[in-house]
């Protein structure tokens, strides 16, 4: 590991599974405090990006680092929020439990300061998120929402460097979209963590976004939202007609989704 690294680091880096090539060539550092939005239709290879920095895919080609070193499964430099699915009524595990899972394998476990240091960063993230209140209760009986909160919380506690996060606003209200997408960026720039952020809705995160990347069918571009989300650029990308306009303050993408039916920017709200 060197001082300088940045936390993540992809160079030549490139997926393909049998001959469908997801994306390659991808030179890519995100760097400290950086909030990068990781756009594109269903299947253009988001979720696979970050598979491939948890370390739980080989990319086909070129090389991944976090913090300097080679991507490797269970990291605790990285935070992760899954794409979400409910978890059963039967599921009898806390929410303070599942925030606490997040502290595993640093060392927070053993002897009686270490223990109240771990129930300590525990309530710290359960508040941030807004979950004390029903951090006592199985995770079986709470909302979607709710379980998404205590799963930001989780990835949160253990300070990571860097923050991949799957589609984490499906099923929060505006209200909490806004919470939890401010939460996540104020941690990359207070805590210097480097923040990929995967979502179909740019709306609630284009203030937040320094660096959009946006994969289309193998082909990619990497900018500033100015700079890639723009009829001429998406026009190439998609290699059809798109138009972006502003509307009110949102953005709104006209024409991607004709070939890519799921893929619409316009709604930020249910
Ligand atoms: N292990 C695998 N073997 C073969 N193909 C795979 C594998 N994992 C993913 N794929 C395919 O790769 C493509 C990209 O999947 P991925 O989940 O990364 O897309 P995504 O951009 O996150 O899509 P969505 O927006 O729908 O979540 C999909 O077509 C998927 O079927």
């Amino acid at each position: 590991m060197t001082d300088t690294a940045p936390p993540v680091r992809l160079r030549g880096a490139g997926l393909s599974y049998g001959d469908r090539t997801l994306w390659e060539g991808l030179d890519l550092d995100v760097h400290p405090g950086e909030f990068l939005a990781v756009l594109g239709p269903n299947g253009s290879g988001k979720t696979s990006l970050l598979r491939v920095l948890l370390g739980l895919q080989e990319p086909t080609s070129g090389t991944v680092h976090i913090d300097g070193a080679p991507a490797r499964r269970g990291s605790d430099r990285i935070g992760y929020i899954p794409q979400q699915r409910a978890v059963e009524g039967a599921v009898t595990v806390r929410g303070q439990d599942l925030v606490g899972f997040g502290l595993d394998g640093h060392g927070w476990g053993v002897g009686l300061r270490r223990r109240r240091e771990r129930k300590r960063r525990v309530d710290a993230a359960l508040r941030a998120v807004d979950a004390a209140e029903y951090a006592r209760m199985p995770l079986g009986l709470l909302s979607g929402g709710e379980q998404q909160r205590l799963r930001v919380a989780q990835a949160l506690v253990g300070d990571p460097s860097v923050l991949l996060c799957d589609e984490p606003l499906l099923s929060l209200d505006l209200a909490h979209q806004r919470k939890v997408s401010g939460l996540i960026a104020d941690r990359a720039e207070q805590a210097g963590a480097a923040v990929l952020f995967v979502t179909h809705e740019i709306n609630p995160v284009l203030p937040l976004a320094d660096r959009v990347l946006y994969l289309v069918d193998g082909r990619f571009r990497i900018g500033t939202p100015d700079e890639v989300l723009n009829s001429a650029t998406l026009s190439e990308l998609f290699r059809t007609d798109v138009e972006v306009a502003r509307v009110g303050g949102r953005l709104v993408v006209v024409g991607a989704e004709d070939d890519h039916p799921h893929h619409v920017h316009e709604t930020d709200e249910a």
